[in-house]
């Protein structure tokens, strides 16, 4: 409840308070500086975003322990150590004295050091055990560099240690180029036995990791991979049928999504709607249809949302009222970050429960639109 008070006086200030909490961080402990990137600006939002989503789930211990493991772990790729902390803590107290004097007091103050320390020793422990069976990092090898379009590529990586992950999962990626820029990109394509990687990267304006992989990255260059995320993958002890919505670039897992059913080796149906702006913006229309060649369940529908097409024309979610009924389907969506919050309530009004629709997180798609 305090926590609540002080998050929303601090809602409305976000920018000062984290600008004002890095200031303290790196003015107390200059060492602290070197372990995040040189420009700020994604960083910024996104302590905020988790110390919003750990108050939002602080009475759902299960959703919270998970979210706070994940992040743990993710931070080992940072150069994250249990000393670091305590710092990070006390700068955040002292961020908050100064922006919330409306709601602070001795007690808001010791459920802030309670709730802290808390979620830094779940962060600490998931880190403490990721440790033993898996590296901070992997390195990997570009071994080839596809342009698509003028600012598509499909990138292929080697890592230099076998990588587990499941269909349906993204990691996060840094380029030489930019240290300590950390973007998200999901797998095109299942796990594979030669232990290659895949990846589709659009070059957004203003995106430098993107750019950077687009125009810059080739054969021979070695980039840095987090661990794998996400949970939009199949549930193999159903036999339900797939409904996936992929837009742009948001084919990508879809497409690993689709193998994944195809090694499984048992038949269910999955009907895939490949949204994209222009024909020319289909890059990997060739790949699905191939696809739909080899296996009988699969059904590809191509659909063009802004220029006249000969193909199915509008936006998907709008598209996808006019197939169906999807009575025993699971919806796996994936695209821009409208597009999937137009999608979810177009499959919730046409009949699918939300529990049997998967998608990546929105705030974490919202990140990614940085590039
Ligand atoms: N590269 C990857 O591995 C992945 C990328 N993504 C995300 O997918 C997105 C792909 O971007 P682009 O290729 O530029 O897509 P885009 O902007 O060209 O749009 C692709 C499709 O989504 C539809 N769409 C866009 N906004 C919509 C809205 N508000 N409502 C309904 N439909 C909408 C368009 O009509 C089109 O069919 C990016 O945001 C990216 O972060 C998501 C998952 C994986």
């Amino acid at each position: 409840m305090l926590i609540r008070r002080t998050l929303s006086e601090v809602e409305p200030v976000a920018d000062k308070v984290t600008s004002y909490f890095y200031a303290l961080l790196f003015i107390r402990h200059p060492d602290l500086r070197a372990l995040f990137p040189a420009a700020m600006d994604v960083q910024r939002d996104r302590l905020f975003t988790a110390l919003l989503a750990a108050a939002r789930h602080a009475d759902d211990t299960a959703t919270l322990t998970a979210y706070l493991g994940r992040l743990g772990r993710g931070h080992r790729k940072y150069g994250t150590l249990p000393s670091h902390y305590p710092a990070v803590g006390e700068a955040l107290i002292g961020a908050l004295t100064r922006y919330a004097p409306g709601t602070w007091n001795a007690a808001t103050e010791a459920a802030w050091v309670r709730v802290y320390t808390a979620i830094s020793q779940i962060m600490i422990d998931a880190a403490a055990e990721d440790e033993a069976t898996s590296p901070a990092w992997w390195h990997a090898e570009v071994v080839s560099h596809e342009r698509r379009t003028p600012d598509i590529a499909v990138v292929s990586v080697r890592p230099d240690q076998p990588y587990p992950f499941l269909a349906g999962q993204y990691t996060s990626l840094e380029t030489p180029w930019w240290p300590r820029v950390w973007r998200h990109y999901s797998f095109s394509a299942a796990p594979r036995s030669d232990g290659l990687l895949s990846f589709h990267v659009k070059a957004v304006p203003a995106g430098w990791v993107s750019n950077a992989l687009v125009h810059r990255a080739r054969p021979g260059d070695v980039l840095r991979l987090g661990p794998p995320a996400g949970s939009m993958i199949v549930d193999h002890t159903t036999d339900n049928g797939l409904l996936c919505l992929g837009g742009g670039t948001g084919i990508a897992p879809i497409k690993a999504l689709v193998e994944d059913i195809a090694e499984h080796g048992r038949r269910r149906p999955v009907d895939v709607f490949y949204g994209a702006r222009h024909d020319g913006d289909l890059y990997d229309i060739d790949t699905m249809l191939r696809l739909q060649r080899s296996h009988p369940w699969l059904s590809v529908r191509p659909v063009v949302s802004d220029s006249p097409t000969r193909r199915l024309s509008g936006q998907l979610p709008h598209v996808i009222r006019q197939y169906g009924p999807w009575p025993a389907y699971d919806a796996y969506l994936s695209g821009p970050p409208g597009m999937i919050r137009s999608g979810v309530s177009a499959l919730k009004g046409i009949g699918i429960p939300p529990h049997r629709i998967r998608h990546d997180e929105i705030d974490e798609l919202m990140a990614r639109t940085r590039g």
